[in-house]
């Protein structure tokens, strides 16, 4: 087993190290919290309203004091409760057994090791998912297996013991495994004397002719009753007791134990002879052996002139949650049954045991032997563990009366107080096989649970000031609640934790660990005493007078500082809490309006970041937003591009056709112009005007009406009008031949002048067309121009309407042009008939010379001809938008293409290719 305080025998590996995870389990980085700046401000404020109790009646050597303290005095007078750890060797037995796994290896001086062996439960069941696990704690000291009684005496009750006799209570209690050698710490075995009895021969060592006879108690228990709680009344009956029947037994008279139990103390052996060492043979198989000199002047304390002490012990055990008087005789055959004892409260509200023996001792011998009479009482058992394993929690405790029988105001008394408890082991269960063991391991374990809870509270009330404080639950048992004094600031608590290194008890041990880790972060509580001072500081404060300080101006010594609340008389008290009441009132404001305040604070700040948020936020939405229209801006662009390229080459083509189509109007011209009888009217066939409408009704029937269509219906329309002027031109030419064989009289003449101003008017017509035909070709533009910058429909629809009336206006110019042809028709036939009459009337004329219009009956006998009289029959242009002429006496409706579309339900024809017109028999 590798155990030292210098760096561990068996250090972990590199390899060990990255392998296997260290929990911290203690509380090092929390044991900040004790001297927290928090933790220390509220000290603090109470020590400047309250300045601390100044001790008692002993004179001290402070400055020693506060050194040998060290570091666990935190900042603000709040000290850390100590925790020890001891080691205890390896037996022989458990080595052969293979208990040594160097499980428990010691870091430093404060820091433990455990690494989970094989074996354990820990290790088979993984922490945190960790198979095997390095477990850190830290300690006030450790003290490893080498350790003697003495330096564990030294290091850790010495201290308590200086506290005692300077008037403080103090608490010592073991805590372990079974079998970890808890007892052997406390009582020790053989010349190997444990804690409890080195404390007394330091007691009495100190009070060494300072005793108080106990027959002269008499008169301060009659005047100090009033300072003494019910547990020193109880004592004091004792005294009383043990005064009237002094002359029974061999007992020294003021050493009885109540209930007839006597204990015989031989005072040729148990004197303490000054110089060498002692032994108190209490049993020939059981002897402590101490150095009572070297104890007796370990401490530097010196007690005040003049004060006498009188000391008192009792015993009791708490076993399977009973309290029994450890000093109180066996059960005979008889009664077999032992008395129970109860707690009660005092009337300051500390639980304390009721019916308890409490026995005056006079030197460290007479308490030992208290102590073993007591535990010849004690409940022991065999386990697996433990031969001799503990059942119970004993708990030893010493009281120090303190008089002043020469003090200025009278008897002055004070009582302090020393507990050594050693509690029984924690154990698993199911290694109980017997009943009653097992029932006992349920109630130890239940009690150290508590006891556990309770320190974990006490933990969260201390480390979370802010919050509501947690119900510490000490009457959840009987240990708890006989402790609790210790921890709500009677006094304080010091925790021997005792450990084996054994890895069967592995689990146990590391559980143990655990809950000390929690105590190590405890800290003391505030001494009640400071309450005294703080009450008298308030009334103070709110110009009322104690009858305290009232003495205490009269010149007396005041006693406050020892004392508690009930130095107050209740006229005190009641102004006291009356002031208390302010108080609290007037926090409670404070408080309130540090909330508003905060509040206040905190929603301004929350405003801020709301603003910050925001502009952030929008911020971000525009430069979203440029991001975007940037990204559209170019998509745009390039739509824009591939829109101008693609009209662009739309373009092309169109005056690639009209051009085509002008050569054709020229090659036709010209051959109409060298076959002057040739047919007036053109062949090439032209869609309909009235389909090409529809096809452009039907397009414009789209919500998505594009430009593309527009283009389409724009180019098909000029290739109409291309056709009509063409056709125009014809017929111009043609009624020019007419006019040039015609001699007409001078009555025609007024004819063909009329048909000249028809003609005039139908070449307004059309280059009012071609007007129109530019405008729309502007307007296409333009719609191009939309449809790149501004596909909205609103503008689409706008440039629609544009198109629509133009192309209504063309269509009325059309239908002039019509009529205007329809009247030079009629003239025409009018100058026929003319012609014909003229010819009938005139003589016959010569036949017509080769390449007039004889074919087409344009001599003067084919004009009049039957057979070739077809120019009165069909129409002599066909209407571009056939059938689109209204009836004269039609209703006015909306005759554009897109209110068609939009005004009608009717289907539009389906686009299909342009029916072939054929010739000139075509009626429209
Ligand atoms: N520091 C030590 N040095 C030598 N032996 C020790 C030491 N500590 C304990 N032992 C021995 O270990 C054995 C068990 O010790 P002890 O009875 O004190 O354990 P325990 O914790 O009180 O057990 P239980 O809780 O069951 O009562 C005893 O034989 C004791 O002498």
């Amino acid at each position: 087993m590798a155990l030292s305080f210098a760096p561990p025998r068996v250090p972990l590996s590199d390899e060990d190290e990255g392998r296997a995870a260290v929990f911290e389990s203690t509380a090092a980085d929390l044991v900040g919290v004790a001297g927290s700046r928090r933790c220390a401000t509220t000290l603090h404020e109470i020590s400047n309203i309250s300045p601390p109790a100044v001790a008692l009646t002993m004179v001290t050597e402070r400055k020693e004091d506060t050194d040998s303290r060290g570091s666990n005095e935190e900042e603000g007078g709040t000290e850390r409760v100590r925790v020890y750890l001891r080691i205890r060797p390896l037996m022989e037995v458990e080595k052969e057994k293979g208990e040594e796994q160097g499980c428990v290896s010691v870091q430093d001086e404060e820091t433990l090791l455990l690494r989970d062996p094989r074996e354990s439960f820990n290790s088979k069941t993984p922490e945190r998912g960790v198979s095997q696990s390095v477990h850190k704690f830290t300690f006030t000291q450790i003290l490893g297996p080498d350790t003697t009684q003495q330096e564990f005496f030294e290091c850790t009750m010495k201290e308590n013991v200086r506290d005692v006799l300077l008037g403080e209570n103090r608490l010592l209690y073991t805590y372990g495994v079974s079998n970890s050698g808890k007892t052997y710490t406390v009582q020790g075995t053989g010349r190997e004397a444990g804690l409890l009895p080195r404390a007394l021969v330091s007691i009495f060592g100190k009070l060494r002719g300072r005793l108080y006879d106990a027959l002269d108690l008499k008169p301060f228990l009659c005047q100090g009753v009033r300072r003494l709680n019910c547990a020193e009344v109880r004592a004091e009956e004792v005294r009383r007791d043990s005064l009237l029947k002094e002359e029974e037994g061999s007992i020294s008279q003021n050493s009885r134990l109540r209930g007839g139990a006597s204990v015989s103390c031989d005072s040729g052996i148990g004197g303490v002879s000054s110089g060498s060492c002692i032994t108190t043979q209490l049993e020939d198989s059981d002897s402590v052996c101490l150095d009572a000199e070297a104890l007796s002047h370990s401490g530097g304390e010196r007690l005040e002139e003049g004060v006498r002490f009188s000391v008192w012990v009792s015993f009791f055990e708490i076993y399977n949650e009973f309290l029994y008087d450890l000093l109180e005789p066996p059960p005979t055959l008889q009664s077999r049954k032992r008395t129970t004892l109860r707690l009660s409260d005092d009337r300051h509200g500390n639980p304390y045991v009721k019916d308890l023996t409490w026995v005056q001792v006079r030197s460290a011998e007479e308490a030992w032997k208290v102590l073993r009479i007591g535990r010849r009482n004690q409940s022991f058992a065999s386990t697996h563990l433990n031969q001799t394993s503990s059942r119970s929690h004993s708990i030893f405790s010493l009281r120090l009366l303190h008089i002043n029988p020469e003090g200025e105001s009278g008897h002055s008394t004070h009582t302090s107080e020393l507990t050594v408890c050693d509690l029984a082991g924690s154990e698993r269960c199911k290694d109980q096989r017997i009943g009653e063991r097992m029932k006992e391991a349920n109630n130890i374990n239940t009690s150290l649970h508590t006891l556990g809870r309770c320190i974990t509270a006490l933990r969260n009330n201390q480390s979370n000031r802010s919050r509501l404080p947690l119900v510490v639950p000490f009457r959840d048992s009987k240990l708890t609640r006989v402790l609790q004094g210790f921890f709500s600031g009677r006094g304080h608590s010091c925790m021997v934790v005792n450990i084996n290194p054994c890895s069967s008890t592995y689990d146990e041990t590391l559980q143990a660990l655990k809950f000390s880790a929690i105590a190590t972060q405890l800290v003391h509580s505030p001494s009640s005493k400071t309450h005294v001072a703080y009450i008298q500081s308030l009334l103070r404060a709110h110009g009322l007078q104690t009858n305290e300080s009232a003495r205490e101006e009269g010149g007396e010594c005041s006693q406050a500082e020892e004392g508690d609340v009930t130095m107050f008389d209740s006229e005190e008290l009641m102004r006291a809490i009356a002031v208390l009441k302010q108080e609290v009132q007037r926090q409670r404001e404070e408080k309130e309006e540090l909330e508003a305040r905060v509040r206040e604070q905190v929603c301004s700040e929350m405003m801020e970041v709301i603003a910050r948020m925001e502009n952030d936020f929008s911020e971000t939405l525009e430069s979203e937003r440029a991001l975007m229209e940037e990204r559209y801006e170019d998509k745009i662009k390039n739509l824009h591009k591939s829109l101008k390229r693609f009209y662009a080459q739309e373009i092309e083509d169109r005056d690639e056709q009209i051009e085509q189509l002008a050569a054709d109007l020229r090659r036709s011209a010209e051959a109409g112009s060298e076959a002057s009888g040739a047919l007036p009217y053109p062949d090439t066939p032209r869609p309909p005007r009235r389909q090409a409408s529809s096809v452009c009704s039907s397009s414009s029937s789209s919500s998505s009406f594009s430009s593309f269509s527009l283009a389409e219906e724009l180019s098909r329309v000029q290739a109409e009008l291309d056709q009509c002027r063409s056709e125009l031109q014809e017929k111009t030419l043609e009624l020019r031949r007419y006019q040039g064989l015609l001699s007409l009289p001078a009555p025609s003449s007024t004819l063909t002048s009329a048909v000249d101003r028809k003609l005039e008017e139908g070449q307004r017509c059309l280059r009012q067309l071609r007007l129109d035909l530019q405008g729309m070709g502007r307007d296409l533009q333009y719609a191009e121009r939309a449809c790149c910058h501004n596909t909205s429909g609103e503008r689409l629809r706008l440039l629609l309407a544009n198109t629509d009336s133009t192309l209504a206006k063309q269509d009325q110019a059309l239908g002039e042009l019509q009529n205007s042809l329809l009247l030079v028709k009629m003239d025409l036939r009018k100058k026929t008939d003319r012609l014909a009459q003229l010819k009938a009337t005139s003589p016959p004329r010569a036949p017509p010379a080769p390449g007039t219009c004889a074919k087409r009956g344009c001599g003067g006998a084919e004009l009049g001809g039957g057979e070739n009289h077809r120019p009165e029959k069909r129409p002599f242009l066909r209407s571009p938008v056939k059938g689109r002429v209204p009836p004269r006496n039609a209703p006015t409706t909306p005759a554009t293409p897109h209110s068609r579309v939009l005004h009608s339900h009717q289907r539009s024809p389906a686009p299909g290719p342009a029916p072939h017109h054929k010739g000139r028999g075509c009626v429209f």
